[in-house]
């Protein structure tokens, strides 16, 4: 088993435990929130990993070191992988986590262009030459792009290296080869695909670094049916990479006193990742996340509409994402109809532009602002009313007041400044959504949160099977 960004620092060892793991994962949250929010009971969902295509080959993300060994018998020097496991290099042949994409590019890699035969070994001298360690990553579908990233202890020779990079794409089928050393970045891209005007800092045309293209399709099921004169409305959402693999059919159904019917509609949100930055690593834990996230959604757009004793649904309601990343949430949720208005901070300058990028593609400059910031400074100032300044000190003009707080913070969980902005606006903040990759994290916050908030819904995924990673969503709502 293999040691990947476990919060623990362990590993599990058989499928069978992944159900194992939620259980006592579920009862250590459960008696937590329980002391909490003094013994008011929440049911915890959770999704372990029903199949083997989810347990292994999910990871979308590789990184390893490049070792060269002698042979003991005939001397010869081989490369090889090696992942760090406590401190130290393990050599590994393969790495069934990763997704089959990057386990047959690795597997070709080393084979066909690290231990080429002698007759060719010259084709890829330079590719090999102060080599030290990779990074394999792929689009979510990992059937659309891959990108492979060679770091080097020595100075690249750009124009010789280009020309092996790109014959290297050719070969194994890459969208990107990128050479790094030293603080220079050099790219190329086979002569046969469309060529991207890269400079030699990575970034293309937008500015964007190398991006990784993905589609994802949120499905929308809504099912109305009509007894003796009573309307019932329920919509559901699912979210998928694939969407062949079921079938979606709008339906109609009549008996004498009620009849229903089905409507599906299909949404496809596009993205464009920067390869050197933050993006989900585990598709399976990212689409399960947006499902659960637009469920929520739905469910506050109903209490809202309740609230406001509205016969039609209106989408009034605002969301302040803190930690947006590349918009991974932020476009899919300004596609729903559900959001007024969404206004997402990012503290990182590649994702706020491959943010600023996705909202274009997807067409939802009417509902997103994307900002750089700090989400902490952002919240002192949103929180003081004072109105908040971005990076470059540019003022900001955005509205502070917002409905919902979606928040996905790194593990050490959310600033100070953002609970404390949270608290001081319970009045219009009615619901927080907090994605959580960091167990210790989310419980300080919760408690912080406590006085104003309360767990509605909470569920856990499988971050990283095989390790004892855990992402956990939850719901609060203002007490
Ligand atoms: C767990 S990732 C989530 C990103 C996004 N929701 C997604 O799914 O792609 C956390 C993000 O928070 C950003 N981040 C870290 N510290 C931050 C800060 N102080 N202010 C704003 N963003 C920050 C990171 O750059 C990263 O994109």
């Amino acid at each position: 088993m293999h040691n990947c960004d476990d919060s623990d620092g362990n590993t599990y060892s058989t499928i069978r435990q992944s159900q194992e793991k939620f259980n006592q994962a579920a009862e250590r949250l459960s008696s937590r929130l329980a002391s909490i929010q003094q013994e008011k009971v929440v049911a915890i969902q959770s999704f372990p990993c029903q199949a083997n295509d989810e347990t292994e080959a999910y990871r979308c993300k590789c990184s390893f070191q490049i070792l060269q060994q002698r042979h003991p018998v005939n001397e010869e020097h081989r490369y090889q992988y090696a992942i760090r496991e406590e401190q130290r290099p393990v050599i590994i042949d393969t790495f069934p986590i990763a997704n089959r994409r990057i386990q047959s590019v690795m597997r070709q890699f080393r084979d066909d262009v690290l231990n080429t035969s002698a007759s060719n070994q010259d084709a890829f001298s330079l590719i090999r030459h102060n080599l030290t360690s990779c990074t394999l990553s792929t689009s979510w579908e990992h059937n659309m792009d891959c990108i492979l990233t060679l770091n080097y202890n020595q100075p690249i020779e750009v124009n010789e290296w280009k020309l092996q990079a790109r014959q290297l794409c050719s070969l194994l089928q890459l969208k990107e080869v990128n050479g790094r050393s030293k603080g220079l970045w050099v790219s190329a891209t086979s002569s046969s695909q469309q060529q991207q005007p890269l400079s030699d800092d990575g970034k293309n045309v937008h500015g964007i670094y190398n991006t990784l293209r993905d589609t994802v399709y949120m499905i929308r099921i809504r099912r109305q049916s009509i007894h003796c004169n009573d309307t019932h409305e329920i919509t559901r959402w699912e979210v998928t990479l694939n969407i062949h693999s079921k079938e979606y059919n709008d339906a109609n159904t009549a008996t004498n006193s009620r009849t229903s019917t089905t409507r599906t509609t299909v949404i496809p949100v596009l993205y464009e990742k920067p390869e050197t930055a933050f993006f989900h690593p585990n598709p399976n834990a990212m689409t399960k996340a947006l499902q659960w996230m637009l469920q929520r959604l739905q469910h506050i757009q109903q209490l809202s509409q309740q609230q406001q004793q509205q016969q039609a649904p209106s989408n009034t309601i605002s969301l302040l994402e803190l930690y947006c990343g590349c918009g991974a949430h932020t476009v899919a949720l300004a596609q729903t109809g559900l959001l007024q208005r969404i206004l997402a901070i990012e503290l990182d300058v590649r994702l706020v532009q491959a943010c600023q990028h996705n909202i274009a593609l997807n067409g939802v400059q009417d509902i997103v602002t994307v900002l750089s910031c700090d989400a902490g400074q952002f919240s002192k100032k949103a929180g003081s009313k004072k109105q908040p300044t971005s990076d470059d000190g540019s003022s900001m003009d955005v509205i502070t007041s917002f409905d919902i707080l979606l928040v996905d913070p790194p593990k050490q969980g959310l600033d100070m400044a953002v609970c404390d902005m949270a608290l001081q606006q319970e009045k219009t903040l009615q619901h927080i959504l907090y994605i959580s990759c960091g167990h210790q994290a989310l419980l300080r916050d919760l408690q912080r949160l406590s006085p104003r908030y309360e767990v509605v819904a909470c569920c856990q995924l499988d971050l990283f099977p095989g390790t004892y990673s855990i992402e956990t969503l939850v719901h609060l709502e203002s007490k």
